[in-house]
């Protein structure tokens, strides 16, 4: 009877934590100003893709989370979450025509969701160290292992050109600018200003500032990596979103990548990540 009621309360929560990467994901998108990003406001420095474009993602993509965190539950072999997202990754790209809208959080949220499912199953904590241990101890190997092999991508030239740390070998390194900048970030200034809006604004720039990301480096070469870091700092040290005139200043940046055709999109998938991780344990 015990175990009937645990499994029970397991699978509530799975289906929760799909929902909750959704939701993080979902979060995101709505948050403006992000600079050179999609939003509801305007498609910062894309011609091919909207908000409407990222929601039809995330309509393709509302079983897979769950899935993947089912998966987890099950302590499924990598090989088992990889054909999870390869096929939540074609599901994307037939909901939007071919764009790339959530490669990056298929990969590190799939396993963070994955890490999640297989201790809510154990009845393990989520706090955030525990989740990526679990996806290292589980699946780190494997991770690994499938970087050789895995098909050319812009990531993967961009990691070899400018030897970055792209989403693989962020996971692979423990998801370190996810939990010693994002999500520090997001806890600190929510309790320091009360404010949902600013926190999430204050740690994209954080992320923005520390990341090695890859679309930048892909857009804008190491320039663009720098024109984004530079003024990302920058941003912070004038007080960030506790500064009067943070939103004002933000704009501007967000203007000044529209026009150089910069987009940080791995960082908007590292805040996703925070808000996801944050939300299982909040
Ligand atoms: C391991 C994979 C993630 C593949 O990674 P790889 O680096 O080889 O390939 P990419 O195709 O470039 O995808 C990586 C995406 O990760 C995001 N990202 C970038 N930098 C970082 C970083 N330092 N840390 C973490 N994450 C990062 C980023 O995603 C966002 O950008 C997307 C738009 O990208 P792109 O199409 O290149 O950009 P555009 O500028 O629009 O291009 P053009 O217009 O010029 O064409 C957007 O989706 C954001 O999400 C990177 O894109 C993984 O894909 C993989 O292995 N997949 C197989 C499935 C699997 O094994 N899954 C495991 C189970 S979970
Ligand atoms: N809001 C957004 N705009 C552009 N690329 C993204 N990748 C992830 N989120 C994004």
């Amino acid at each position: 009877m015990r175990h009937v009621r645990e499994i029970g309360a397991a699978s509530r929560l799975s289906l929760s934590i799909g929902q909750r990467a959704v939701a993080a994901l979902h979060q995101e998108l709505v948050l403006y100003p992000k600079p050179g990003l999609v939003s509801l406001v305007d498609n910062g420095a894309h011609d091919d893709m909207d908000a409407v474009t990222f929601l039809r993602s995330l309509f393709a993509l509302r079983r897979y989370f769950q899935d993947i965190a089912d998966a987890g539950m099950g302590a499924a072999p990598f090989s088992e979450l990889q054909r999870l997202g390869i096929a939540a990754e074609t599901r994307m790209l037939k909901a939007t025509g071919g764009i790339n809208t959530h490669r990056g959080a298929i990969f590190c949220i799939g396993l963070l969701a994955a890490a999640a499912g297989f201790r809510v199953a154990r009845g393990l904590s989520l706090v955030p160290d525990a989740l990526v241990g679990t996806v290292l101890d589980q699946w780190g190997d494997a991770i690994a292992a499938a970087a050789g092999a895995a098909p050319a991508s812009h990531g993967r030239r961009m990691v070899a050109r400018f030897r970055a740390r792209g989403a693989r070998e962020e996971a692979l390194a423990g998801f370190p600018t996810l939990m010693e900048v994002a999500l520090p970030a997001l806890k600190d200034t929510f309790a320091l200003l009360g404010c949902a809006e600013r926190a999430r604004v204050q740690s994209l720039f954080a992320v923005m500032a520390r990341l090695d990301d890859t679309n930048l480096l892909h857009r804008g070469g190491a320039d663009g990596l720098a024109f984004v870091r530079t003024h990302a700092v920058a941003f912070l040290e004038a007080g960030g979103v506790a500064a009067p005139d943070w939103r004002a200043r933000a704009l501007v940046l967000h203007h000044a990548c529209i026009a150089r055709h910069l987009s940080p999109g791995g960082s908007a998938d590292i805040l996703a990540a925070a808000i996801f991780v944050q939300s299982l344990d909040p």
